[in-house]
């Protein structure tokens, strides 16, 4: 009798088995790790938050590191704070990410960039009927045009740097907004989404050059940007937002790193983050075996899932038009 329980415990086990086997073999792009140290780390937004986090693990992972960003002022600080903290030189740019020939100047002067991390970002939350179509543009314009000619600008000298130099990186910053829409966050949430389009053509378009793409989306993080935003944030968009649980940006800027190092497609920040990037799969690309077998069996379970948190944030809405209009 325990015989026959043990042959089927073996035979469940073993199913997985041809499933495995099969997503084992059809992952793309093929998996690859990117090296950090003795290479130049390009990174936009670097003076502040995550980016500044970025410069100061780079820098200390032996990277020779660039950063740009608007205030010249901001820069200096944010070298002045890598030079202290771990004896690195960071080289600093200041142009703004929606002005292209700008951009293409920095990125000139700065040489062939190895990993190019394309952070930089702004975040002013409102209800679109409350908000200015000039904000709406702001944003639109500083995260997904920035990103767009940032990429545009480094892609030449990216590739031509290629030949001897192995695989390359292009990151970007995109945000949990950008895997689900978030009240009062209309404008931000299309500009994160629009970067998914952007990042998952962009990947089919360089594989050819040894450069690989990863998306990264982190939760709330304490940041200065962060801290602008909670002065005028709807009270929806804070309590739906926490959904998922703040991080610091050293934290996310370590998650981000390493999965840059891996090569990740998707690179999720925490446990939340894990589960959303599972219940958007969608037909991004995955290069893990082992991610793909979780996406796949996880599908529907998560859907429900999704589905419930659905049901509580309208259910937060609903209460909240009620208290309003008492
Ligand atoms: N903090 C958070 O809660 C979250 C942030 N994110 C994303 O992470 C990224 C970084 O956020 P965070 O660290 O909080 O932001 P911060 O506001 O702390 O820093 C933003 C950085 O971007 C630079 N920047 C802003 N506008 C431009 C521009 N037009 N051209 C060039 N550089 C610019 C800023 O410098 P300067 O002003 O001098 O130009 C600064 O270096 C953003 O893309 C954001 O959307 C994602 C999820 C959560
Ligand atoms: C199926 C399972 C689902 C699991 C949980 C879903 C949680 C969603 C929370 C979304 C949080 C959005 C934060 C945006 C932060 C940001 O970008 C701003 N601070 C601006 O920088």
């Amino acid at each position: 009798m325990a015989d026959q329980y043990l042959y089927y415990l073996f035979l469940l086990l073993l199913l997985p088995l041809p499933l495995l086997l099969f997503l084992y073999v059809v992952v793309r792009p093929r998996p690859v790790k990117i090296s950090i140290k003795d290479r130049h780390v390009f990174i936009t937004g670097g003076s502040s938050g995550i980016g500044l986090s970025l410069a100061h693990q780079a820098a200390s992972e032996g990277a020779s590191v660039s950063i740009l960003a608007r205030s010249r002022n901001k820069l200096e600080e944010a070298r002045e704070a890598v030079r202290l903290a771990t004896g690195k030189e960071v080289e600093i740019f200041a142009a703004d990410v929606r002005d292209y020939e700008a951009v293409k100047k920095a990125v000139e002067e700065a040489g062939p960039i190895d990993v190019l991390i394309v952070n930089q970002g702004v975040f002013v939350p409102q209800e679109l009927e409350k908000q200015d179509v000039d904000e709406v543009r702001f944003m639109l314009d500083v995260n997904l045009m920035g990103s767009f000619n940032m990429i545009k600008a480094a892609l030449p000298s990216m590739k031509e740097a290629r030949k001897d130099r192995g695989p390359a990186s292009i990151a970007l910053m995109s945000s949990q907004a950008g895997q689900v829409g978030i009240y009062g966050y209309s404008a931000y949430s299309a500009s994160k989404f629009g970067l998914r389009g952007l990042a998952e053509a962009l990947q089919q378009e360089v594989i050819v050059d040894n450069i690989h793409v990863s998306l990264i989306f982190p939760p709330d993080t304490e940041t200065p940007g962060l801290e602008e935003e909670n002065r005028r944030k709807p009270p929806l968009t804070s309590t739906i937002a926490s959904s998922s649980g703040a991080m610091k940006a050293d934290e996310v800027a370590k998650k981000a790193l390493n999965g840059i190092k891996s090569a990740s497609f998707i690179v999720s920040c925490n446990f939340e983050g894990f589960l959303l990037s599972i219940a958007t799969a969608g037909l991004s690309p995955q290069r893990s075996f082992l991610m793909a077998y979780i996406e796949v069996v996880a599908a529907g379970v998560l859907r429900i899932a999704a589905l419930c948190f659905q049901w509580n944030w309208y259910g937060i809405i609903e209460k909240w038009q009620v208290a309003c209009t008492e």
